[in-house]
């Protein structure tokens, strides 16, 4: 018999078996075992054990050892630590904690494997002789022939695949890989990729990436909550594939889209990837060609609606507070407006939620406004902003600029709000509509003749700043875009659909129509334009510049609730980011290949801002915020395998 913090184990269960004593900074000694039997004694595969000197090493370096109730103890985990955040959360260290499989079962664990990139010692002592070829490839080479690799694919999607089958081959590749490459992989397994990715999910599903939770498992959360392997969980994104991109109701198939934005997570701010959940829940889908897909993976009914919808969400909510704790970041991802408002309402006070696409979206266009400004000159209240498209992007924006604009001027929020004007599938949003109009559309509608059609509005309302946020591709036509430039010598225009296909206009037709005097910026990226002789690079108005660092800067300072002014504090800091030399170029927004320093700082006025309001735990709070966030941030570098 073996016994280890109070678990006792048949000692022949124990294949391989090591054990070392590790004596922590503060003396405590706990044992370790790694050992190839899980918490029922259900033996393993066979596996003997992989200690991670690295992670050794950090966790003596980093972790204060905490003794709880003579049971040996460790803060945090294995991987990463937090630094003290971890310290609050102790954590009981129980065998498989610290086991990982050896030999063929490693090569098989993308969070361990390191391919042709075991050293030969490694392979000596991991069981992997003979299972790879003699040659040794070094972190550097692997990036370079994936590299390779993936430029010899003409389809997007093919990319995409690659990119998946190597984030659940070997991880620390994959992140290696994107971030030293992020502007040219962003578009693969981001906007616009990820698009056609989820519109063609059911045919290129391999393994699941997250966790799927339908109608099936009512009254069963929690139980699904625990058969996902990490424990640990700081983000979870979640959708219910309403609303993906501006591609409509994808349903289950939604799930790209947490995926490939929690992968920006830990790609752009350095969030663990271990820490990230993607959730999709299934309710049905309405997309009829779907429904008679034979390849579609999601529940084949018409989406279910009112209290059974809201009891699902509602079970998901409170599980996932029973499980990680209220400091478990929820981020709302491509819900449905009639659903996206009412959740955020109903959760805002209650749990640490955040809405992408209406208040992730908000900050960088906010962001990228006030960088505009250095451009067309005049302050924000000067200026006149036309929509078109009033649902989660637009009314998030809009409410953002008024707020912005009430902190700088004094002025009311329904003062403010009147500088903002709104065009919908039915036109103007004008007080003789009021009745008709949701709740969310409400504060936009002023006094105005009602007015059908864009173009009509543009010429009347005369903006300064054109914002497209309607999911609808092509309605910023060239009569909209010339109409911009007449009475505006520097238009400031934003095409914010996603993917391209959906985006108001593209880069070339914005720079020609208005004769190279726009400043513009889209959601999903555009390559460069020459017109007239001239380059123009369009900047990328898209929420990933600052989702991450939000995210990390509520972790860091353990914040419990996002706040409005944590939005707008995310938006100065990206809009100080923008250089001279980016304005120079007409770019509102700075190269995303600087992003990791960029999340760093959008962190640390994030966290301060957190710690401002007294909605951080985490105390004290640390001398300086950038160097902290920068310290938490993750690494993919491959650690030794002693
Ligand atoms: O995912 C993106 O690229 C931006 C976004 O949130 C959306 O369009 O819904
Ligand atoms: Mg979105």
């Amino acid at each position: 018999m073996f016994s280890l913090n109070g678990t006792n184990f048949p000692s022949d269960s124990l294949s391989g078996v090591s054990r070392c004593l590790i004596q922590s900074r503060k003396k405590v000694y706990f044992p370790m075992v790694v050992a190839s039997v899980s918490p029922n004694g259900r033996p393993a595969d066979r596996n003997v054990s992989v200690l991670m000197e690295n992670t050794l090493k950090e966790m003596k370096e980093n972790s204060p050892v905490i003794e709880k109730d003579s049971k040996s103890t460790v803060t945090g985990g294995v991987g990463d630590v937090y630094g003290e955040d971890s310290a609050t959360e102790v954590q009981t260290i129980t065998p498989w904690n610290f086991s990982v499989a050896s030999g063929y079962s490693l090569l098989r664990n993308p969070h361990y494997n390191k391919g042709l990139a075991f050293s030969e010692k490694e392979r000596d002592s991991h069981y992997l002789r003979g299972l790879l070829p003699p040659v040794v490839f070094n972190h550097e080479l692997q990036v370079k022939k994936l590299l390779n690799n993936l430029r010899q694919y003409d389809v997007p999607l093919q990319r995409y695949v690659a990119m998946m089958d190597l984030q659940e081959r070997n991880e620390r590749l994959f992140y290696k890989l994107l971030m030293e490459n992020v502007e040219e992989l962003l578009p693969v397994v981001y906007t616009p990729t990820v698009g056609e990715a989820c519109q063609k999910y059911g045919s290129i599903f391999r393994r699941p990436q997250g966790l799927f939770i339908s109608l099936k498992e009512k009254g069963k959360i929690l139980e699904v909550l625990k058969n996902w392997p990490e424990k640990k969980i700081q983000v979870i994104v979640v959708t219910d594939g309403e609303r993906i991109l501006g591609l409509g109701d994808l349903g289950c198939q939604g799930m790209g889209i947490p995926v490939g934005k929690l992968s920006l997570y830990t790609a752009l701010g350095g969030i663990r990837p271990s820490s990230c959940l993607p959730v999709t829940i299934d309710v049905g889908t309405n997309n009829e060609k779907l429904l008679k897909d034979e390849f579609y993976i999601g529940l084949r009914q018409r989406r279910a609606r009112g209290q059974e919808y809201a009891e699902l969400l509602d079970e998901f909510m409170s599980a996932v507070k029973q499980t990680y704790g209220e400091k478990v970041l929820i981020q709302f991802e491509d819900f449905a407006n009639h659903n996206a408002f009412d959740l955020l309402a109903k959760y805002g006070t209650s749990h640490l939620v955040f809405n992408d696409d209406i208040q992730g979206t908000a900050s960088v266009i906010l962001a990228g406004i006030m960088a505009a400004l250095n451009l067309v000159g005049g302050n924000l209240a000067q200026h006149k902003f036309l929509f078109l498209g009033a649902g989660e992007a637009g009314t998030g924006i809009a409410e953002l600029i008024a707020l912005e604009m009430s902190k700088q001027t004094g002025a009311p929020l329904e003062e403010t709000r009147k500088k903002t004007w709104m065009v919908d599938s039915k036109g103007l949003i004008v007080r003789s509509r009021m009745e008709s109009l949701q709740h969310f559309k409400r504060p936009w509608a002023h006094d105005h003749e009602p007015v059908k059609e864009l173009v009509n509005a543009v010429k009347l309302i005369k903006p300064t700043v054109l914002i497209g946020s309607s999911g609808t591709g092509k309605m910023f036509t060239k009569e909209v875009v010339q109409a911009m430039a007449t009475f505006n010598k520097k238009p400031v225009i934003f095409a914010l659909s996603n993917p391209t296909s959906q985006s108001e206009c593209t880069a070339e037709e914005a720079y020609t129509w208005s004769e190279g005097r726009a400043i513009f910026a889209s959601g999903s990226p555009f390559a460069p334009v020459e017109y007239k002789g001239k380059v123009f690079v369009s900047g990328q108005g898209n929420n990933a510049y600052i989702f991450p660092g939000l995210g990390l800067g509520l972790i860091i300072s353990g914040a419990i609730r996002v706040h409005d002014d944590m939005l707008l504090a995310a938006s100065e800091a990206l809009a100080a980011e923008v250089s001279q030399e980016n304005l120079e170029k007409g770019l509102i927004y700075p190269p995303f290949a600087n992003i990791r320093k960029i999340s760093a700082h959008i962190a640390a006025k994030v966290a301060a801002k957190a710690y401002e309001l007294g909605l951080a735990t985490r105390l004290p709070q640390p001398e300086n915020l950038v160097t902290y966030a920068e310290s938490c941030m993750y690494s993919p570098s491959y650690r030794c395998y002693r």
